[in-house]
């Protein structure tokens, strides 16, 4: 790789934390992350797809180790903040989806759906967005999702916590991007992952969805990698409080 693209691109010397990094589009992003130079932190529910994660990106030649946390439980994400150490990149990718229809979602869904999406990822903004910023460097990456911007069906509480994180992007964007610290949204289209599972196993739903794309296919998590390392770097500086939509032009279709 030239100079000229190392300067723009590489994140040696860089740590990131993912969260939901042991799966899915948060697995891509780990990997490319960790092969563009980032030292990786992994925080996860699940013991042995946390094992898999890290042995996977080791594989690659990356430094990567995990940390066990359900990101809905307060103390968890707490003891992430406690344990990471310094973080130079934040990626809030850990989502969960409750679906029902509107007028039976529960208080209880509704916490615990924004528990993971929402609140997860502004206490760890709150924790390590500071830090960042007195360091004078740093990017935060939050997932956002088409429900960022449009509702969808069966997907109240979600597209809630979904609509809130762009906001929140703004607002951490507001507060330390003269710091140096760039905050912005990915917005994915369909993609397939543990995630839409349920979507994937209606009959004709994933051909109708791939239609709906400009590009005429849905998302893979590999799809996930340009955007977050450039998102992740130096080449991204003057780009702060955005949503970025990777979407195989979905939202605009
Ligand atoms: N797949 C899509 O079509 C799609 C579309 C829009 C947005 N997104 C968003 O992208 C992100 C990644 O989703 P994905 O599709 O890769 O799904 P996925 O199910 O493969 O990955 C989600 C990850 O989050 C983790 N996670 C969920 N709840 C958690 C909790 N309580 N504590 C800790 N970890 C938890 C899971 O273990 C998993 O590693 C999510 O924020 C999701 O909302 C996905």
């Amino acid at each position: 790789m030239s100079d000229y693209l190392q300067d723009l691109f590489s994140l040696r010397g860089r740590r990131a934390l993912v969260t939901g990094g042991s799966s899915g589009i948060g697995y891509a992003i780990a990997e490319a992350l960790g092969r563009a130079g980032a030292e990786i932190v992994v925080a996860a529910r699940r013991e042995n797809e946390l094992d898999e994660a890290v042995d996977r990106l080791r594989g690659h030649g990356v430094t990567a180790s995990r940390i066990r946390a359900d990101l809905g439980d307060r103390d968890d994400v707490q003891r992430v903040c406690a344990t990471s150490g310094d973080i130079d990149i934040l990626v809030n990718n850990a989502g969960n989806n409750i679906r029902k229809p509107m007028a039976e979602l529960t208080a209880g869904d509704y916490e615990q759906t924004l528990a993971v999406n929402f609140t997860a990822p502004y206490l760890l903004g709150r924790h390590f967005g500071p830090r960042m910023a007195g360091r004078g460097w740093g990017r935060i990456i939050n997932l956002g999702s088409q429900q960022s911007i449009s509702a969808f069906g069966h997907s109240g509480a979600y597209g809630a916590a979904k609509a809130a994180i762009a906001g929140l992007t703004r607002s951490q964007a507001e507060a330390w991007s003269a710091a140096g610290v760039c905050v912005n949204t990915i917005v994915p289209g369909f993609v397939l992952t543990p995630l839409t599972e349920a979507a994937q196993a209606i009959p004709g739903r994933v051909e109708a969805l791939a239609a709906r794309h400009m590009v005429g296919r849905n998302g893979v998590p590999a799809d996930f990698a340009g955007a977050a390392v450039f998102l992740a770097g130096d080449a991204s500086a003057f780009v702060t409080g955005q949503m970025l939509f990777v979407d195989g032009g979905f939202s605009v279709h």
